[in-house]
């Protein structure tokens, strides 16, 4: 695990717009092609707009990147609220990704058909391949949520599937999540935050004692994958 604290929002975002780069090029020369678990919330648009710049969406071929979700809110897909709305805006649009290269949470299916067709849609996509996505970006809830792992939900026992819905008290709302135990498959994962907001749940998971009901961005410890953190220094003012 690594940990990468940047002075300022614009150069942490550059190089995790660099990481989106660099890996790309490895798995697309490795294996023809590259899948992109992106994160929801508001922190991940910075990146997604830098990708689309003059500087940066010429290195990637973007014909062969596969996009998918680490979550979803149950809202329709143009609601405001959406996750795929929001990168649908600030990447797909920006770069006219074709809509059968964009793995989205179907969200006019019950919460648990969504869920399980999406596992389905991961298990072809990977075919007899082993199911390890290329590169999952996260983000961190002030609460030490991660994707649609809450504290105190069920999801953060589940071994078994790869994808479930849940419903979170908190927010009033059912999402759709990947599970601890496919986000750990992965060949890479990175966390990309900002913010003092972050700070006291970037110690609790970082430096706290191990306590995943709590803090449920401290089960995503990648089986053979490399883990990075991205984050600013307010962020980690109380890591440092
Ligand atoms: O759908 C979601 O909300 C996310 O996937 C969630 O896990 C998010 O990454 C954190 O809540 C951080 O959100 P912000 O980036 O908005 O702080």
């Amino acid at each position: 695990m690594s940990i990468h604290i940047f002075k300022d929002v614009d150069s942490l975002v550059a190089a995790s717009a660099d990481l989106v780069v660099t890996r790309a090029q490895e798995s697309i020369a490795k294996h023809g092609r590259f899948s992109l678990v992106l994160s929801g919330g508001s922190s991940p648009k910075r990146l997604h707009e830098l990708l689309t710049s003059d500087d940066y969406r010429n290195k990637i071929e973007w014909s062969k990147v596969f996009f998918f979700f680490g979550d979803e809110r149950y809202v329709p897909a143009d609601h405001p609220d959406s996750n795929y709305l929001m990168a649908k805006q600030t990447l797909f649009d920006p770069l006219k990704i074709p809509a059968n290269q964009v793995f989205i949470m179907d969200t006019t299916l019950s919460p648990e058909a969504s869920a399980s067709a999406y596992e389905t849609a991961i298990k072809e996509y990977f075919g007899t391949a082993p199911v390890k996505f290329d590169l999952i970006i996260l983000g961190l809830g002030d609460d030490a949520h991660t994707a649609s792992l809450f504290p105190g939900t069920s999801v953060l026992q589940e071994q078994q599937a790869l994808v479930k819905s849940l419903y979170i008290e908190k927010v009033k709302m059912n999402r759709i999540t990947l599970t601890a135990p496919l986000i750990n498959q992965a060949h890479h994962i990175a966390f990309l935050l900002f913010g003092a907001g972050k700070a006291p749940a970037v110690e609790q998971v970082l430096k706290g004692a191990v306590n995943i009901t709590q803090y449920p961005a401290q089960l995503i410890k990648p089986i053979a994958g490399k883990l990075e953190w991205y984050m600013d220094e307010p962020a980690a003012k109380n890591i440092q």
